[in-house]
């Protein structure tokens, strides 16, 4: 096995090809610098003969220097019966005056004849010509041999003799494209070995994830000498996306120990992840390996106890490596270990065995078993302690709301009307306010009751608000969690509120959120003091 993988990242060149996903110049150009900081060999960063952003892109990066990856233009061969020169996709390829490139071309003789339309002789000489015009111009060029696996079952013999006619033309890489993503690990390797044993070259793999094998694929081509792998950093690409290089670079550099990216790099993974997500405006998979949010979430109350006891019990690795963060998750799976430290938080004198544990973990089953959820809520389950252990006292007293909807509204951001009156320390607060709905118009009003009070409250923010129907069985009868996400600008916290009713459950929360808010405004008060 070889000790260092080469990365080749077409994320914003196979990764573009996904469905959903498009990418502005600004935005490709800072993907490739968060590549770039990463050390990734490669960055495949568009096709220039496609369309004019691409062009644009390769522009701008002629005055933006790489401190470590090498920019890599994509294109294909020349077409039949003309040359390499006359191609007007090859000539904005050197257009883009990328140090590398990556040209892809016919291994199965079905594409020859029934796709492009050419002998399977001119489709050599495309090959071959098209990567001598490419190293005549002094580049580094990778020949893609798009569907090689398949073309390889079809017809083994003239499959190789793509390569052999890629060899000739110049090319440094012949890499090996799994392009429908319907192979197996065991053909990947037995084919891929063929191809290391019979040319000296430097091979690399492209896979893709139709049979979810991609990444598996991926592993056993290295198994067989290769030494390059291409995919995309999030997996996404064409139909069912790429090879993933966030879990391959975890796999290959943490597990097997070949170095795919700087030693000191490889706690960037997630974080570079979570850059790449934000700018292409997607979620990255919570279950991701490595990067994913629940990747080293524990939920189960024995597994809580057994992380909690010694965390390689149940963790492959430490989160920490790969930048990411362990998660205990709180929920009627939980046991007493989970809850303990947020107990232990507000009241540390009590124990496993102490009675006020077992009160809480029942009182969590019970609001479950109502339709609640803890784990995105982590704020309301801390006043439910303070509840329980009697550490809480109400800041203020509901008297009631009122709600007025506009319809159709005049102005959409005043179509609601809220009344809130409330009590604090017996003094009786009555105030309105308008949104551009119900819970923003109660959010405002509530607040503006508070901030008489309590000052602090006007730096506080809803930033989500996210409503989950728990019954669909009894539609409009259905209840509903509401789920809050606050800010104060320093601190962000989330509540959670039930009922059928949306308003009522989405006062629960709001209501949460700012108690929250105060009792930690005392705890730093305190903390402050002391
Ligand atoms: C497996 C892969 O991912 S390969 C990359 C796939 N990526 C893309 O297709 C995205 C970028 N593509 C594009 O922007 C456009 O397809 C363009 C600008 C390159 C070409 O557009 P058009 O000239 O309108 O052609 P169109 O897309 O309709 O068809 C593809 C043409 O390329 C030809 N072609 C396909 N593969 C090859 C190849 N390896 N070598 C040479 N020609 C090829 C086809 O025969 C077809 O030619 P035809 O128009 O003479 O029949
Ligand atoms: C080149 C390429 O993207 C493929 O064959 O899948």
């Amino acid at each position: 096995m070889p000790k260092k993988i080469e990365i080749f990242d077409s994320t914003l060149r196979d990764g573009a090809q996904a469905e959903g996903i498009s990418f502005s110049v600004e935005d490709k150009i800072k993907i490739v610098k968060a590549l770039d900081s990463l050390n990734i060999t490669y960055i495949e960063a568009g096709n220039p003969g496609s369309n004019p952003k691409d062009l644009e892109f390769f522009r701008r990066m002629k005055s933006q220097n790489l401190k470590n990856s090498k920019l890599t233009a994509f294109g294909s061969t020349r077409r039949p019966g003309i040359t390499a020169e006359e191609d007007i996709n090859i000539q904005s390829l050197l257009e883009a005056d990328t140090p590398v490139v990556a040209v892809f071309g016919k291994s199965w003789d079905f594409h020859v004849t029934e796709i492009i339309k050419t002998t399977l002789d001119e489709n050599l000489n495309m090959l071959r010509d098209t990567i001598q015009f490419l190293k005549s111009k002094g580049k580094e060029v990778m020949f893609d041999a798009e569907h090689f696996f398949d073309g390889y079952k079809a017809n083994s013999e003239y499959a190789m003799e793509t390569l052999r006619a890629a060899k000739e033309g110049g090319a440094d890489w012949l890499v090996l494209c799994e392009t429908n993503g319907g192979a197996f690990p065991d053909e990947i390797y037995r084919i891929t070995k063929e191809v290391v044993d019979t040319f000296n070259i430097k091979v690399g793999i492209h896979c893709h994830n139709d049979c979810g094998m991609a990444v598996a694929n991926s592993i056993m081509a290295v198994e067989a000498g290769a030494t390059q792998i291409q995919g995309t950093y999030l997996g996404f690409g064409e139909r069912c996306g790429n090879a993933n290089l966030s879990t391959l670079i975890g796999n290959l550099q943490v597990k097997k120990g070949l170095e795919c990216i700087p030693k000191n790099q490889i706690v960037n993974l997630t974080p570079v992840a979570r850059y790449i997500a934000e700018i292409t405006n997607i979620s990255i998979n919570e279950r991701e390996p490595y990067i994913g949010n629940t990747a080293f979430a524990h939920k189960g109350g024995m597994h809580i106890d057994g992380v909690s006891k010694a965390t390689h019990s149940f963790e492959h690795i430490n989160p920490e490596t790969v930048g990411n963060k362990r998660r205990f998750l709180m929920s009627e799976v939980s046991g007493k270990s989970t809850i303990l430290n947020k107990i232990q938080r507000i009241n540390p004198s009590i124990t496993k065995d102490s009675p006020e544990t077992q009160a809480i973990i029942d009182r969590l089953k019970e609001l479950e078993h109502m339709g609640y959820q803890f784990e995105g809520a982590e704020s309301t389950f801390e006043l439910i302690i303070r509840k329980q252990l009697g550490k809480y006292r109400p800041f203020f007293e509901l008297i009631h709301y009122k709600i007025m909807g506009e319809q159709p509204a005049a102005d959409p951001e005043t179509s609601s009307s809220v009344l809130v009156k409330i009590n604090v320390d017996g003094q009786e607060e009555l105030t309105v306010a308008e949104g551009n709905g119900p819970v923003n118009a109660l959010d405002k009003a509530l607040r503006k009751a508070l901030e008489v009070f309590y000052p602090s409250i006007r730096d506080v923010h809803l930033t989500d608000y996210k409503v989950r129907v728990l019954d669909t069985k009894t539609a409009t009868a259905a209840k509903v969690r509401v789920l809050i996400e606050s800010s104060d600008g320093h601190n962000v916290w989330s509540t959670v509120g039930v009922s059928s009713d949306i308003i009522e459950a989405s006062w629960i929360a709001l209501v949460d959120s700012m108690e929250y808010k105060l009792i930690k405004d005392i705890e730093e008060k305190v903390k402050a003091y002391i």
